[in-house]
């Protein structure tokens, strides 16, 4: 594994069009599907969008490899079935539920386990919109799982994730995020011999970065931070190796006797790729009042609507918080989006206990939610002393979708779930009084943090 990791080379860029060869002339210079191709190498294209979408929307990309992927035996249905990974939300499998809840973190368990066994799904929304965890321990070993229903948003958060792919090989270590588009071959090794982490998972749209508006040009995850594979191939005989492909929410596997990732080199715009988080350049209040989450959209897919996403992926990284005579932790808040977070490090602004790194949190769409009693008691407690301050140390993220989620039954009996969730709200006092003294504490807060002269 220490061999595997060493020298890893990437590609910046979001969006790109990036060429890769793992042996120099692999590539076809003058066209895409020459009769015969340098090396002896089979053409193959992977589109991820219909080929009449858009120009600015199209993503495909030509992939030059010993074999084509094609060449395996007929698809059957997995055995064992996969019991905790659901996509068509029914009353089978889930039920609505407008409470607040929130889960403690999985074990990974000790019985070996990779990823496709390892991944479960906590709730989702008709069959088009999922999020996934995942617990693992052991690498998949001869074979490569293949997502046809959709991306996936890998968010590990302990124990790095070794990814190999047909446009290479990415290395994710917790902080760090990593997409997998639609229809790529993929396998998981786990160089820390196991790892746990969240996954969301987007049907028919894929990720973009957010339009920066008036925050102008620049700013939030920059497209140079994001880095795809370069070309990298495995050759010779696997005798054993599956193939496991999600298709229609369900596992079928097939066999074949090469390794899938046996791309000599590769052009196009359609690639995994992954992001460091800790690159995020964040924007923030700097006078008053705690501005929405969505300045902190790291990569969103859209809807048709303008501006409703099927899936926002927001962070909460470290941060100065400067703001003058302000509640500076998140507001007490209905959206008519549904909210999923997740805690890579660290703790969440608003949570004083409870929501804990690899635990996750579900507000849907209207659940009243907002900072804990002790969060809120300890916040107004300071309100004569509010000088700048520095969030350290803390990785949270959210989940942010139009969708109304299904939670999964396996999820709402889950010995992690945490029944007195509820309870961090309960304390929340009356600090009603007809005489306001919100003037008096406006200078003096001022006055105090020096911030303002
Ligand atoms: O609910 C949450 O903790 C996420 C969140 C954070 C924030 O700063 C403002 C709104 C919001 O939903
Ligand atoms: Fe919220």
């Amino acid at each position: 594994m220490g061999e595997k990791l060493a020298d890893l080379q990437y590609q910046p860029g979001f969006g790109n069009y990036f060429s890769s060869e793992a042996i120099p002339g692999a590539l076809p210079r003058d066209q895409n599907s020459p009769l015969v191709c340098p090396l002896g190498l089979y053409a193959e294209q992977i589109s991820g969008t219909s080929f009449t979408s858009p120009r600015k929307l199209n993503q495909r990309s030509w992939l030059y490899r010993i074999k084509p992927s094609v060449t395996h035996e007929p698809f059957k249905p997995r055995v064992p079935a996969h019991t905790r990974l659901v996509s068509e939300f029914d009353a089978s499998n889930s039920r609505t539920n407008p409470t607040q809840l929130r889960w403690r973190p999985e074990d990974v368990p000790d019985s070996p386990t990779d990823f496709v066994d390892g991944l479960y799904t906590v709730c989702g929304a008709g069959s088009s919109f999922l999020r996934h965890g995942y617990t693992a321990n052991k690498g998949m070993k001869d074979s490569a799982f293949c997502n046809a229903d959709g991306d996936f948003l890998f968010v590990p958060q302990a124990g790095r994730v070794w990814i190999e792919t047909e446009c290479g090989r990415l290395l994710v270590s917790p902080g760090e995020i990593a997409v997998i588009p639609q229809g790529f071959r993929f396998s998981i090794d786990l160089p820390d011999g196991k790892s746990r982490g969240y996954v969301a998972e987007i049907y028919g749209a894929h990720f973009q970065l957010p339009d920066l508006g008036p925050i102008g040009a620049n700013g939030l995850a920059a497209p140079r931070d994001f880095l795809a594979p370069t070309a990298w191939f495995e050759e010779g005989l696997r005798p054993d190796y599956t193939i496991v492909q999600k298709f229609g929410g369900e596992l079928f596997t097939a066999k074949q006797d090469f390794s899938p990732f046996n791309v000599v080199a590769w052009h196009g715009n359609y690639v995994p790729y992954k992001y460091d988080l800790h690159k995020f350049c964040p924007y923030n209040t700097v006078l008053v009042d705690h501005g929405d989450p969505s300045v902190n959209t790291v990569l969103t897919a859209p809807t048709d609507k303008p501006g409703v996403a099927l899936l926002d992926f927001v962070i909460f990284p470290p941060r100065w918080l400067v703001a003058e005579h302000t509640f500076r932790p998140p507001y007490y808040h209905r959206n008519c989006m549904s909210e999923f977070m997740g805690l890579i490090y660290g703790a969440y602004e608003a949570k004083a206990d409870g929501f804990l790194p690899g635990g996750a949190s579900l507000h849907s769409c209207m659940t009243p939610h907002g900072p804990d009693t002790t969060t809120y008691e300890a916040t107004i407690a300071r309100v004569n002393a509010m000088a700048p301050s520095k969030l350290t140390g803390t990785m949270a993220f959210m989940f942010e979708s139009a969708l109304i989620p299904r939670v999964c039954h396996w999820a709402l009996e889950s010995p992690f779930l945490d029944h007195d969730y509820y309870q961090c709200w309960i304390g929340l006092k009356s600090h009603f009084s007809r005489i306001s003294l919100d003037e008096t504490n406006v200078e003096s807060t001022d006055k105090k943090t020096g911030a303002s002269e």
